[in-house]
């Protein structure tokens, strides 16, 4: 109920956003934050991130994302869905870091409400969900890839994934660790949790955090390829087994939503906290100076 009713707070929200055209027979929509390419005859839809310049996930782009997938959760006619980013080299940057630093305790709620719908929305998904991960994908874009059911990242030693938090002296929620210790294993998950581990593509794969690594060139048409044969199970024994495997994660965090909510805003809030944040925004800038 509270994930529908947010749902639709979400499509509201965004309800004068989204322009259309026919592409090769396929059919495009696009806002500003999210292209898809939607093929209705072969039942399958790429969504391209579209936030420059890392696709970190605002708070718009969260909203313009959700309303996007929710058009294709509501067309029958959709079983897959591919996500990739439009910029090959960073798949995505993570949670907006400006969503999270000098702003007020109603603004982190908010913000916290939409990051949690993602991850719910994504995570409890009936499609088929392909992750191309063409860029270093950090954190809360780690996050993403891992509600999918299959993600295939671009061979370059260049790009990471990992959940890397505990760097930037912030801690991931309990769903984010649950949903990498299930990926990867406790022990694994602990160790990289603490340290906030980057992997590049080779180690995340002996991990598990990634499920094949393929040359750059070829993540899109593998993502094709690992679709079709996904699409070849039927759909309703395949959804039963995956709704099996995670409803009750989903389910741990539907029940302590608000008080998820809550502790974020009282921890982000913290003097301490804001400094790192700080710390590590400066960091960034540094980086490029
Ligand atoms: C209880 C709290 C739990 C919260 C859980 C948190 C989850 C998260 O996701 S926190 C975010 C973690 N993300 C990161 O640590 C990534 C930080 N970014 C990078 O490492 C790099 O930007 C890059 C590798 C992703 C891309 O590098 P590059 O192409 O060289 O781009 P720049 O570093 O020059 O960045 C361009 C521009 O973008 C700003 N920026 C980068 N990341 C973020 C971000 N996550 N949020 C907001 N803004 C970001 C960066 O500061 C630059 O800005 P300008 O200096 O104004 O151009």
């Amino acid at each position: 109920m509270a994930l529908a009713a947010a749902g639709r707070v979400l499509l509201q929200a965004g309800s004068r956003l989204g322009r259309r055209e026919v592409v090769d027979g396929a059919r495009r929509f696009a806002n500003k934050r999210v292209e898809v390419e939607a093929d209705e005859a072969a039942g399958i839809a790429v969504m391209k991130l579209k936030n420059p310049p890392v696709n970190s996930l605002s708070l718009e782009f969260l909203t313009e994302f959700l309303i996007s997938l929710e058009k294709l959760e509501n067309n029958k006619n959709f079983r897959g869905v591919i996500l990739t980013s439009e910029r090959p080299g960073v798949f995505s940057a993570g949670l907006d870091l400006m969503e999270m630093y000098g702003r007020n305790p109603a603004h982190y709620a908010e913000y916290w409400r939409a990051v949690q719908e993602l991850w719910l929305r994504l995570y409890l998904s009936n499609m088929i969900l392909v992750c191309a991960i063409n860029g270093t994908s950090p954190a809360g874009g780690c996050l993403m890839a891992l509600t999918c059911d299959h993600r295939i990242m671009a061979d370059n030693p260049k790009y990471t994934i990992g959940l890397n938090e505990s760097q930037l002296g912030i801690v991931a929620p309990f769903w984010f660790k649950d949903n990498f210790v299930n990926t990867v294993g406790y022990r694994t998950a602990e160790h990289a949790l603490q340290l906030g581990l980057l992997f590049p593509p080779a180690e995340a794969l002996k991990l598990g955090i990634v499920d094949e690594v393929v040359p750059e060139d070829q993540v899109h048409s593998k993502a094709q390829s690992v679709m079709a044969q996904w699409m070849a199970i039927p759909d309703h024994s395949r959804q039963l087994t995956k709704n099996m495997m995670r409803k009750a994660m989903a389910d741990n965090l539907i029940k302590q939503r608000e008080a998820d909510i809550q502790n974020f805003v009282s921890f982000i809030s913290r003097d301490s906290i804001q400094k790192s944040l700080h710390t590590y925004l400066e960091k960034l800038k540094q980086k490029k100076g």
